[in-house]
């Protein structure tokens, strides 16, 4: 089975803009708990400009299912991730100034830091997983780290997807079987999607969670909008 998590950064994004606490993000990871999401993720980045750091804390004793926190592992994020103890963290190498994640982990070149901060993460109970692209030889690079798992960035097959090009797929079919084959446990994630996600899950074995946020939250705008509109007429009568 692939658990589904759902990534609430967007939930925060609206919120923030508006000041104030609508909408709640606690409620938000409470609801999609209750609706049958098998985990929450949160990506907070030093700017604050979607997920809060309090909220990291807040969402703590609210997320009974898998609680997964992304980040770039500077000083700051790894002193609250062992702090908060959540199920597993992701490590992601996000440049500070980067819209979004836009580029998996050089798991030879950042070796040695990898392999120290695993160890730390995982010497505390937190299971990992680290963010590469679909590249054999970054694979091998993460099973050197000590990682528990791996996290494909998963934005290339979503773009050829999109144009029609199923072959985008071939470099996660190989990367993933290589990872089984590793004994390194398999997630995806980034610009997944209601379009893309039968085809991936499919295609790749032993899929064991993926983390959806973008495209699920749109989405959740598309389907809900027309309930949404009629409520407001029948209350406008
Ligand atoms: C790690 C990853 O794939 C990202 O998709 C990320 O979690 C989303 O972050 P933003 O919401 O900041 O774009
Ligand atoms: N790890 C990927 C993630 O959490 C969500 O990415 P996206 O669906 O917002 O692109």
């Amino acid at each position: 089975m692939t658990k589904l998590s759902v990534n609430i950064n967007k939930i925060a994004t609206l919120r923030n803009s508006r000041g104030g606490d609508v909408p709640n993000v606690v409620q938000f990871a409470r609801d999609v708990q209750k609706f049958g999401a098998q985990g929450v993720t949160i990506h907070p980045r030093p700017d604050e400009r979607h997920i809060r750091y309090q909220d990291v804390y807040d969402l703590k004793p609210e997320v009974y299912t898998e609680y997964n926190i992304e980040g770039n592992p500077i000083r700051q994020f790894v002193d609250m991730v062992l702090e908060v103890k959540p199920t597993q963290v992701t490590l992601v190498p996000d440049a500070e100034d980067a819209i979004t994640s836009n580029a998996g982990w050089n798991t030879i070149k950042h070796k040695e830091f990898l392999v120290d901060v695993i160890k730390e993460f995982k010497q505390n109970g937190i299971r990992t997983s680290i963010f590469v692209d679909p590249v054999l030889k970054q694979i091998e690079g993460a099973k050197a780290t000590g990682t528990d798992r791996i996290e494909l960035y998963t934005e290339a097959y979503a773009d050829a997807y999109s144009l029609g090009n199923k072959m985008g797929i071939k470099p996660y079919i190989e990367c993933a079987v290589l990872a089984n084959a590793l004994g390194l446990g398999l997630n995806a994630g980034h610009d997944l999607s209601l379009d893309n996600i039968k085809y991936f899950k499919q295609n790749i074995p032993d899929l064991l969670e993926v983390s959806i946020g973008h495209a699920l939250i749109s989405e959740s705008l598309y389907l809900g909008i027309e309930n949404v509109i009629n409520m407001y007429l029948r209350q406008l009568k």
